[in-house]
């Protein structure tokens, strides 16, 4: 058993605490959110994430975590601190470091013996180097003399399949540059290293690398597959037929081969530019990433200029998925977002639109404009009711197993925007649909 403290109780604090907690650790989660706190300290999580409340429960119930806003209870408590705030983006698409450095000054404030300081947040080359200096010189001030080291482990999980991915890691990345910290950090992970998961032990600087670039890869994946459909159209091919064969190599996979309304989400938008700005800090230059990122922009655009094509006059539309991904409530950077403030901008459209749970994260993401043409609904079928069309933008499965039929029923005509390919286009039209899909 080991005393770890966890620093935020967001998608990837809140996960890893509980994760640490459930491998029978002695865990305290720290965040300066006294609401979030409440709720945790309630049993209640204060995100949506499948399974996440059963975890919780079962870690509180044992005794293995506890949540609280007191950072001098909270830093003295672990012999091994992991940083998990958040590294939002700042308008000229950098990292904004505010958060970690103020974790950064908390621990020099109060650290009160040797510990392991673990930076989990996603952070440019050099941060988990800039975090030591902080948290040495605010040691100095307060004239203690307390030793600590510095690693780097970045997180890979997704939002919506959280708890699996923390559970079933492809990897875990060490970065350390002394023996002990590794020492330390083997005994957390040791229960991967016994299900045969790769422990890779690197430099810190190369563990800070592998994140950027890895989110850096997928995201082009993604974009190259989008850019695909959108050849496919114009040529008449279909590109779920060129993915699902091009996937069958080896060397490509078919993982991330999904053509959409172009990447969302509080990482990869953020990541991609925050590394091309890194790259241009250091005289570097990453032009495949920067054109990802102008396509990228390109094809969350896309997908309101077919619905404007086809409906030229405006209409009513219903928008099915606001966040941006299935199984989770978060709206950033959804291309659910831009659809809806591209087509409330031209005064044409009425919007009826419905997340399973992203409602109340849409309204206020889009608040307080485009109001007045969007009507908020409790259900699938209650937009699509008397609606022009309907548009697909995120893949719930309670959008796939929608009754074709009756739906086609309630919309005044039988218009079908699939932007993420969640039926087949012969399917549909063979029940009467006009159906655009992405890429076929
Ligand atoms: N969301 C995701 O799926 C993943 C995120 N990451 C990275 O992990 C980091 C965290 O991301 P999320 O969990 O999504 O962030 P988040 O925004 O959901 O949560 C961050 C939490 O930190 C808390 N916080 C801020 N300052 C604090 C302080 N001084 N002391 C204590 N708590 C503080 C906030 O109140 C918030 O609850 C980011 O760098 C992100 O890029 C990495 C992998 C996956
Ligand atoms: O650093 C992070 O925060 C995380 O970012 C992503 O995870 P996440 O953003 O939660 O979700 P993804 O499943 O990667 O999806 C991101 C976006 O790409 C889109 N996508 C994904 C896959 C695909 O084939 N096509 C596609 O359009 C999704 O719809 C979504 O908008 C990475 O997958 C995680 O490994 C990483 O830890």
């Amino acid at each position: 058993m080991v005393k770890i403290t966890v620093i935020g109780t967001g998608y990837v604090g809140l996960v890893a605490g509980l994760g640490f907690s459930d491998f029978g650790n002695d865990v305290v989660s720290l965040d300066t959110d006294q609401e979030k706190i409440d709720k945790l300290v309630n049993g209640q999580a204060p995100i949506y994430e499948p399974g996440i409340e059963e975890l919780l429960s079962r870690n509180l119930k044992a005794k293995r975590i506890i949540f609280t806003t007191d950072k001098k209870y909270a830093i003295e408590h672990g012999n091994i601190i992991f940083i998990c705030v958040g590294t939002p983006q700042t308008n000229e698409g950098d990292v904004n470091l505010d958060y970690v450095y103020q974790v950064a000054h908390d621990i020099g404030s109060y650290i009160n013996q040797y510990k392991i300081i673990v930076n989990k947040s996603t952070v440019p080359v050099g941060t988990a180097r800039e975090i030591g200096r902080i948290i040495k010189n605010t040691i100095e001030e307060r004239e203690a003399l307390i030793k600590f080291d510095i690693a780097s482990n970045p997180e890979f999980l997704r939002e919506g399949k959280a708890i699996n991915d923390f559970f079933n890691p492809d990897r875990i990345v060490l970065g350390t540059d002394n023996a002990q910290s590794l020492i330390e950090l083997n005994k957390i992970y040791r229960v991967f290293a016994r299900s045969n998961k790769p422990i890779i032990k690197t430099s810190i600087e190369t563990a800070e690398m592998i994140k950027y670039a890895t989110n850096s890869f997928l995201a082009t994946k993604i974009t190259f597959i989008n850019e695909m459909a959108n050849l496919c159209e114009k040529v008449g091919a279909n590109v779920l037929e060129v993915a699902s064969a091009m996937g069958k190599d080896g060397r490509i996979s078919p993982k991330f081969l999904h053509p959409g309304p172009g990447y969302g989400g509080s990482c990869f938008p953020k990541d991609t530019k925050a590394l091309v700005n890194i790259a241009k800090k250091h005289g570097a230059k990453l032009s495949i990433l920067e054109s990802v990122i102008l396509a990228n922009e390109f094809q969350k655009k896309l997908a309101s200029q077919k619905i404007i094509k086809r409906f030229p006059t405006g209409g009513t539309i219903a928008l099915l998925g606001l966040a941006f991904k299935p199984d989770t409530d978060d709206v950033r950077e959804s291309p659910a977002l831009e659809i809806i403030r591209t087509l409330a901008s031209t005064g044409l459209f009425q919007l009826n639109v419905y997340d399973p749970q992203a409602m109340i994260q849409c309204k206020n993401a889009l608040a307080p404009s485009s109001s007045e043409f969007i009507k908020w609904c409790s259900s699938a079928f209650e937009a699509c009711r008397q609606a022009d069309a309907v548009a697909i933008i995120t893949e719930w499965f309670e959008f796939r197993n929608m009754d074709l039929e009756e739906l086609k029923i309630l919309l005044n005509s039988p218009v079908i925007f699939d932007f993420r390919n969640i039926f087949r286009k012969d399917d549909l039209e063979s029940l009467g649909y006009e159906y655009y899909g992405v890429g076929i």
